[in-house]
């Protein structure tokens, strides 16, 4: 785009603009049309890229770190709302396990049941996605509900189905069209068509509260919703007080949706990456049975001596770049970043793909290559650059969680099956959809006993 350092930009159709490389990006945002205009205003949106690659297109040499500085700038102040339920949902989600043994063992035991669920396809070709949603959610479920659900089950099917049309309908030109024009959404009865997933997602969530909440006892925490109840019993009376209603059930329809599509889009990629590289696939099995062996359960500790394990995990989630340019923040003032001036009130995303697929950083940054995590001596390396749960005040609340999924379910597979395609049967192909988050096509794989 060859923009200089302090120009100020904008699209003036959209009112949106593109910093940086990477146009493909672009996609996850419907069709955009970039110009190089001038003056951002109130109501912009800007796509950031935060890594050198948006250095040199603002001619400054702005290190790669700079995002986080930049970060601090652009996300450093957010509505006590926020903060409140922030710090609420942290701390609950600690009370419950996150990060300690008790989740470790629930996660570990979703596991194995969804060890029985692959086998019980006997070898044969199937499309892993539901079963995958279904041992993904099941967490989830367990920290808000308190509850898991079969894998034949009917109704819980229909919701996940539902959460992945919601990333449809939010990508979908209707939506657009009502982010780009918010009134519109104001008009009786539209937002509720376009959002009909959601509409529908938000019902179930609500019966499973109401239902919850009649048998709470405030002597006894089961879960999310009652610490949530009994903040709420706390907060009465007091004008400032977040703790509601409406914010309970938008904590948990937030939980639902962050926490269950990406941790299962992340491990369907992962298998997909062991079809196409068997050699990798065969390497993750010889470590599992050299530091786990084939009947123990992989525990998070076992992480330590897998080094090589740890960067096929690390290198899926570069690779699956699963949301490329986050979520949307705002300037709360105005505000310079990497020489661009840009107003308060001027909706951010960064571009995450920029760093994830820098050629700068990585050796084969568009190639699926774990060598990218390794040091010489076959060592785990952390990288700067790995970035997928974005990073600052407002970085993925669900990251500790997400790890221990994406590990104990990933070994606990490659443990147990060798994953195949039959001879005569197409290779899944690794280019994505792209909604917010980039899903692979729908693939069949068979999971052969070892
Ligand atoms: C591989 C899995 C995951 C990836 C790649 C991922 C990635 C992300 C990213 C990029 C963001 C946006 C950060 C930003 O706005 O700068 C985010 C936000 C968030 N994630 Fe995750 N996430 C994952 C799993 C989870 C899980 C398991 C949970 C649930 C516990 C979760 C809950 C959230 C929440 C609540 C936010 C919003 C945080 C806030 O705005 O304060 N995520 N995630």
């Amino acid at each position: 785009m060859g923009m200089r350092r302090s120009r100020k930009l904008c699209s003036r159709s959209l009112r949106i603009l593109l910093i940086g490389p990477h146009l493909n990006c672009m996609k996850a945002s419907g069709s955009l049309e970039i110009t190089k205009e001038y003056g951002l205003q109130s109501g912009s949106i800007v796509f950031f890229a935060p890594a050198e690659k948006a250095s040199t297109e603002v001619n400054t040499t702005a290190p790669l770190v700079s995002i986080k500085k930049c970060w601090g700038v652009v996300t450093a102040k957010y509505g006590q709302s926020w903060k409140d339920l922030r710090r609420f949902t942290l701390s609950t989600l600690r009370d419950f396990g996150m990060g300690k043994k008790s989740l470790e063992e629930r996660v570990g035991e979703e596991a194995g049941y969804l060890c029985d669920a692959f086998q019980s396809e006997q070898g044969q070709l199937f499309d892993p996605h539901y079963k995958l949603n279904t041992a993904v959610a099941n967490i989830i479920s367990f920290i808000v509900f308190g509850d898991r659900f079969d894998y034949d089950d009917y109704k819980f099917q229909k919701l996940l189905n539902l959460n992945q049309a919601m990333f449809e309908v939010e990508s979908g030109t209707m939506a657009q069209i009502a982010t780009a024009i918010p009134w519109l959404a104001k008009l009786p009865g539209l937002a509720k068509m376009i959002y009909r997933p959601h509409v529908d997602v938000l019902e179930y969530l609500q019966k499973i509260i109401s239902d919850h909440q009649k048998t709470w006892n405030p002597a006894c925490t089961r879960d999310l919703i009652d610490a949530f109840t009994l903040q709420m019993e706390k907060a009465k009376g007091d004008k400032e007080n977040h703790f509601n209603e409406k914010n309970l059930l938008f904590t948990t329809f937030d939980l639902f949706t962050a926490g269950s599509e990406t941790s299962t889009t992340t491990l369907r990629w992962g298998l997909l990456y062991m079809l196409q590289y068997p050699d990798v696939q065969r390497k993750v099995q010889e470590e599992i049975d050299k530091v786990i062996g084939k009947s123990r359960k992989p525990v998070m500790a076992d992480v330590l001596q897998m080094s090589y394990t740890n960067a096929v995990i690390h290198e899926i989630q570069r690779c699956a770049d699963l949301v490329p340019l986050s979520l949307i923040h705002m300037t709360y003032r105005d505000t310079e970043v990497q020489g661009f001036s840009i107003p308060k009130g001027v909706a951010v995303c960064p571009n995450l793909s920029s760093v994830l697929k820098d050629e700068k950083v990585w050796e084969k940054p568009f190639q699926f290559y774990p060598e990218h995590f390794l040091d010489a001596d076959g060592k785990f390396v952390k990288q700067e650059a790995f970035l997928p749960f974005s990073t600052g005040r407002r970085a993925c609340l669900g990251e500790r969680l997400a790890r221990m999924e994406l590990f104990l379910f990933f070994t606990s597979l490659l443990q147990r099956f060798s994953f195949q395609i039959p001879d005569g049967e197409p290779c899944p192909r690794d280019d994505p959809i792209v909604y917010i988050v980039q899903i692979p096509h729908p693939y069949k794989l068979c999971a052969k006993i070892r």
